[in-house]
């Protein structure tokens, strides 16, 4: 039998004017983006922290600190391509990962197949294995306020 393993990851950034918005490595033409250290693309943090999970490795916090200046508007395609690297490196492969990017706005049925593209080049693999959804919260909690947008991923590894 094929030694299989589970991760999640979750993530959550405040959304703020004169911030680009950038999810799932694809850049939206929106009034407010996501403040972090790097660029704060929720999607990508979440599906690296699912990766890092389902190996057993440290989340991306303590692979790339917030307060490291080497990080400062990093390009999160590319965090996501060293966590996986990393993940490789433990012994693992992707089987298939499925990314829900919670929020009210923008709305990203248009841009869900660009951003699969985009995230599973960025790891090496075939697009069909990263799957992008969306929901909101009925305006509910501070997604549904539009305070900020948040994601989860999970991720199955074959060794
Ligand atoms: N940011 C979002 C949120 C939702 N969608 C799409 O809209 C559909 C309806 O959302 P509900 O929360 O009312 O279920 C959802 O199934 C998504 O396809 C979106 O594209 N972007
Ligand atoms: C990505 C990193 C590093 O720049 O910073 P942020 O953009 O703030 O994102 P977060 O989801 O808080 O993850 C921590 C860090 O790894």
């Amino acid at each position: 039998m094929s030694d299989l393993r589970i991760g999640l990851g979750v993530d959550a950034h405040a959304l703020e004017e004169g911030v680009p918005l950038v999810l799932g490595g694809v850049h939206i033409d929106h009034p407010r983006g996501l403040a972090g250290h790097s660029d704060g693309d929720v999607i990508a943090h979440a599906l690296a922290d699912a990766l890092l999970g389902a190996a057993g490795l440290a989340d991306i916090g303590a692979l790339f600190p917030s307060d490291d200046e080497r990080y400062r508007g990093a390009d999160s395609l590319e965090l996501l391509a060293e966590a996986y690297r990393r993940v490789r490196e433990a012994g693992y492969e992707l089987v298939n990962a499925d990314c829900v990017l919670v929020g009210q706005q923008p709305k990203i049925a248009l841009h869900r197949e660009e951003m699969r593209r985009l995230l599973a080049a960025a790891l090496g693999v075939e697009a069909g294995r990263v799957n992008v959804r969306a929901t909101t919260t009925d305006r509910l909690g501070f997604t549904g306020r539009g305070e900020g947008l948040a994601a989860e991923a999970v991720a199955l590894l074959r060794r």
